[in-house]
């Protein structure tokens, strides 16, 4: 049985007690940032100059330093900038500037997993790891809920690191939903798995090729549109609400009998044996490298992946669409559609 955690567990006075730099303003960034302070916590921001989350961050009142300036004021660090600039973020910025007793903590296991950031011995190194986007950990904290955590503790100099991770997912709503104690090992090779094969991955190639198949059959693309994606959600808020029993109890017997007889003709064996290959790169360190490879020579894989994604007549329909639906809106101010948006 996994071992959990929720609010009653930890004590906000440990963290309160702790001058705290978070280094990036993104997804994870800006919501640890902000509900650390309204927990109470003493926050600043490490931003490099010219960063174009500065300005986000200190609109919001927050302290914005030099990641190194922010890592020299503070005694518990977390890493927050994507996973493939942390490796230099931390030779540059944060290593010459950790003292012995500081606490250095991630949001994904990914650069201590794979050996791209070796902490010295004297710091205590942690992760709290929301299992949910950053804008739907603040949406979710600032509503009175939160999003589940992963917690785990990779070196404990101090004896202080565990009741200080608890106190840390305290602060940003996680033990309202729940923290399970884990490892950066098993943090990492899931969340990978979980991202390629099922959640980001998985569903995005099933519902493309459910979109192709209807449009290509020459079924109208706003309903393709509205069976294959839209209606998803509503699918799936059935399912988080009561797992897939409960979905299966609110839609048609004509859908659920479908379900039983068509699933499995989709996701067969073969499908199963591709989400080990897939498991099998991330364990071994493949994909990390091939991504860290990539990232180093300025994305051009990415970029293109990003690019021809962002081409597909499922994203032009579905904007057409989204626009006629008034409630259906991006609670987000800073998203902005489109590669060249994002840069
Ligand atoms: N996205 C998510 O929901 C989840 C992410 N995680 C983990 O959280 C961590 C952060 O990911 P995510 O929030 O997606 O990251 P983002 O891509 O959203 O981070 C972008 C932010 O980092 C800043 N940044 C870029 N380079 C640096 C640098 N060298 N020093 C300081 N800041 C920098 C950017 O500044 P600028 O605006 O100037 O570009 C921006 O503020 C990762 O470890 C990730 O795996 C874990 C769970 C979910
Ligand atoms: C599912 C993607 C994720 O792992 C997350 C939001 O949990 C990420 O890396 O962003
Ligand atoms: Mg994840
Ligand atoms: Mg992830």
């Amino acid at each position: 049985m996994a071992k959990l955690f929720y609010d009653d567990d930890a004590d906000l006075a440990v963290i309160q007690g702790r001058t705290v730099a978070v280094l990036g303003y993104g997804s994870q960034g800006h919501a640890h940032a902000l509900s650390l302070r309204d927990s109470g916590v003493d926050v600043r921001v490490g931003l490099p100059e010219g960063s174009k989350s500065r300005a986000k961050a200190e609109a919001e009142g927050l302290k914005v330093l030099t990641p190194a300036e922010a890592v020299a004021e503070a005694n518990l660090i977390v890493v927050l900038a994507p996973d493939p600039a942390q490796r230099k973020l931390y030779a540059e910025a944060i290593e010459p500037n950790l003292a012995e007793g500081d606490a250095l903590f991630f949001g994904h296991g990914f650069n201590i997993r794979f050996g791209y950031i070796k902490p010295p011995a004297g710091v205590d190194v942690a992760m709290v790891a929301p299992k949910g986007p950053g804008h739907l950990v603040r949406r979710e904290y600032s509503e009175g809920r939160g999003v589940p955590v992963l917690v785990a503790v990779e070196q404990d100099a101090t004896g202080n690191a565990w009741p200080l991770t608890l106190a840390y997912a305290k602060a940003i709503g996680g033990l309202r939903a729940g923290g399970i104690q884990t490892t950066f090992t098993e943090e990492t090779e899931t969340d990978l798995f979980g991202e390629q094969t099922v959640l980001c991955g998985g569903v995005s190639a099933l519902i493309q090729a459910g979109f192709e198949t209807l449009t290509d059959a020459g079924y109208q693309p706003e309903v393709a549109y509205f069976e294959c994606l839209h209606e998803l959600k509503l699918i799936v808020d059935l399912m988080y609400e009561g797992g897939i029993a409960k979905q299966r109890w609110s839609v048609s017997d004509t859908a659920e009998y479908g379900d039983y007889v068509s699933g499995p003709r989709i996701i067969d064996d073969a499908v199963k044996a591709h989400m080990r290959d897939v498991l099998s790169d991330i364990k071994d360190g493949t994909f990390a490298q091939r991504f860290i490879n990539d990232q180093d020579a300025g994305g051009p894989e990415f970029k293109r992946f990003r690019e021809e994604s962002e081409q597909h007549p499922i994203e032009k329909v579905g904007k057409d669409l989204r626009e006629l639906m008034a409630w259906v809106k991006s609670h987000d101010d800073d998203y902005v559609e489109g590669t060249a948006a994002r840069g």
